[in-house]
């Protein structure tokens, strides 16, 4: 039997979506085919409307695909997953609940109630993003950052296995952003997730993952799959390493020179 190691972790075969049934339509995605590996960290870029966000709806299970098979483990995913936590844009906290309480309303809703442990992981979790201080404050007391990394350990209270960030940093100012990147490093260092992160920027994907899928424009496909072999930890040094302008150009040429390939 095939030891589940050696299997890919996330496996997406011959994947495509149509979101009009009608044959014949347009479809969204097509021909995806990617294996992503056991607590591996995979970016996505690609031009607007390529289907980034339909092909992280189909890991999550929110979106069964209309061609090929999404499996995680060696299982077909069809139906929403448990094991699963998504981040989006916007962390959406509820304003009526302090900081704390806002991490936790995933376990009250998902099992009525929570317990000192959780409690407990809660402010191991919140500490570990910075927001240690701030876990009885009410959302807006914070600023947008601070916010965004709430999300961030909402989604990681539930210790999910995978990851789903659909730009996750993109309301963020630069800095912020920067900076939210790297605790992110940090977090998924101390507690390793398989991480699948859309975003628009090359940098912070070249910045982040083990490697880059760059999507062709609609209907979105495998323009190239880069391994970023660049040292971790990854640090505003990073930025400064030769391989990093050369992966970077090499994906905005994908992007804005698509038919150079
Ligand atoms: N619910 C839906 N019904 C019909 N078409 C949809 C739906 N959601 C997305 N689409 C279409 O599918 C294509 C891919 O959309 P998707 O949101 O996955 O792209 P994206 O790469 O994430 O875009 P962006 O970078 O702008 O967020 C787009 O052309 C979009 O208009």
């Amino acid at each position: 039997m095939e030891h589940t190691s050696e299997r890919a972790f996330v496996r997406m075969a011959g994947v495509g979506h149509r979101y009009d049934p009608t044959p014949g339509s347009p479809m969204a995605v097509q021909n995806i085919d990617l294996d992503i590996n056991r607590h591996e960290f995979v970016a996505v870029v690609g031009p607007s409307g390529c289907g980034k966000s339909t092909l992280l709806r189909m890991v999550s299970g929110l979106l069964v695909p209309s061609e090929g098979e999404v499996s995680v483990f060696g299982k077909q995913v069809n139906g929403p997953r448990d094991d699963v936590g998504i981040v989006f844009q916007k962390p959406t906290l509820l304003p009526w609940l302090s900081v704390r309480k806002n991490v936790l309303f995933p376990l009250k809703h998902k099992f009525g109630r929570y317990g000192a442990q959780d409690e407990k992981r809660a402010n191991e979790l919140l500490a570990m993003a910075g927001l240690e201080a701030f876990a009885d404050k009410m959302p807006d007391e914070l600023s947008g950052g601070m916010q965004q990394r709430v999300g961030i350990v909402r989604a990681l209270l539930l210790n999910p296995d995978i990851l789903l960030m659909d730009e996750p940093f993109s309301a963020l100012d630069a800095m912020t952003r920067e900076q939210i990147g790297f605790d992110l490093l940090k977090i998924w260092d101390e507690q390793p997730k398989t991480v699948l992160f859309i975003t628009h920027s090359i940098s912070e994907a070249v910045l982040l993952a083990d490697r880059v899928l760059v999507m062709s424009k609609r209907p979105g496909s495998v323009l190239d799959l880069i391994e970023v072999d660049l040292p971790r930890p990854r640090s505003p040094e990073t930025i400064k390493h030769p391989r990093f302008s050369e992966l970077t150009d090499r994906i905005r040429k994908h992007i804005y020179e698509p038919d150079a390939h």
